[in-house]
């Protein structure tokens, strides 16, 4: 078969650090940019990264979704408050026989994304990454950065792995990022939030880096409480979250360097955040099962208030 071609939707942290690894790594890549459009145009894309830096100093850039080649893989690497976009950008950039893949974090995208492109069409991925935008097209990889991909099928029906998803595996294992393949996309996403719920949440609202709230006992108790809560919102869906993987998540935190968490990087620069695809969105799911996830429920409220406060800031 024919190299695949991938369009990055979001040249930020995320889709600039992974999309640079792919073209660094001889595959066909197709940038999206909004206000870095034409300093990457002019100057590239620099990565600086813990796996040693690199600059591609000529990308394809655009400014335009209309102007991509369709792609066979779209990789989403806006932040979720984007995503109302989605139905205008993939149709112009997904090829008749490709695939979306969702590297957001939160829950419930592909199913929205499913419904712009069709059940068949969507994978999910969780990055396990850490990665900041220094400035325009100017990437920094502090850590990490496995991404851990699914298929997605309707109602999150765990259908194992496919051809195709080995395939993206493989070209991303090309660009030297290490892939996990999930028999269970929905456990997966589950998983992530262990991680995302307390930290991106308790990061803005305590005003602290993951190392302060890990060293403060309080701190420490509250972040392993909401992540039990986050075990018994999984539960709601069916998905089984083991007291080891807790332990892990912990053990994973207190070995990262001190981090702003994306959450937080969002609200200093204010900037929306991404409440409904984190919070919103595993909370409205839970209930559906008749559970209340209250703690989770109180960060999800303080955080809205913090969102509002920032939104009209903006306008
Ligand atoms: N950064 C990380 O380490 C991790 C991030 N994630 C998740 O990945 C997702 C992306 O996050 P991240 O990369 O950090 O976010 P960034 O804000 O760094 O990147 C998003 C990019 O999308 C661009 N963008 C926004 N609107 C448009 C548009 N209309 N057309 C073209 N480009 C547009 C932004 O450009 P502009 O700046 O010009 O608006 C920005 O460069 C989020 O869901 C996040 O939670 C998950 C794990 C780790
Ligand atoms: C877990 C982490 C730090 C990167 O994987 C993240 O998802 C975030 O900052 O939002």
């Amino acid at each position: 078969m024919l190299e695949r071609r991938y369009a990055i939707l979001g040249t930020g942290a995320l889709g600039g650090f992974y999309g640079a690894r792919l073209q660094k790594a001889g595959l066909d890549v197709h940038f999206l940019l909004k206000s870095d459009y034409e300093h990457v145009t002019q100057h590239g894309l620099v990565v600086e990264s813990k796996d040693g830096d690199f600059t591609l100093s000529q990308v394809n850039a655009y400014h335009d979704v209309e102007k991509m080649p369709r792609c066979d893989v779209v990789v989403v690497a806006l932040k979720t408050t984007q995503n109302h976009l989605l139905s205008q950008m993939l149709p112009h950039v997904l090829k008749d026989n490709g695939v979306v893949l969702v590297l957001q974090n939160g829950l419930g995208i592909e199913e929205e994304v499913a419904d712009i492109v069709g059940n068949d069409r969507v994978i999910g991925g969780l990055c396990f990454l850490c990665s900041n935008k220094l400035g325009p097209g100017h990437i920094h990889h502090l850590d990490y950065g496995k991404v851990t991909l699914g298929e997605y099928a309707p109602d999150y029906q765990a259908v194992g792995n496919t051809d195709r998803i080995q395939q993206i595996g493989n070209d991303f294992e090309r660009a030297r990022i290490p892939i996990d393949l999930a028999e269970d996309l929905l456990l997966a996403r589950w998983q992530k939030l262990v991680w995302n719920i307390p930290y991106n949440g308790l990061s803005v609202i305590l005003n602290a880096t993951t190392r302060e709230l890990m060293a403060d006992a309080y701190t420490r108790k509250l972040v392993e409480q909401l992540m039990y809560e986050v075990v018994a919102g999984a539960k709601t869906s069916g998905r089984t979250i083991s007291d080891r993987f807790i332990a892990k998540m912990l053990d994973y935190t207190d070995k990262m360097k001190p981090y702003r968490t994306s959450m937080k990087i969002d609200y200093d620069e204010r900037r929306p955040l991404e409440v409904e695809a984190i919070f919103g969105n595993p909370l409205r799911k839970a209930l559906v099962a008749g559970v209340n996830l209250l703690q989770i429920s109180c960060l999800y409220h303080q955080l809205k208030f913090l969102d509002a406060q920032i939104r009209e800031l903006s306008m």
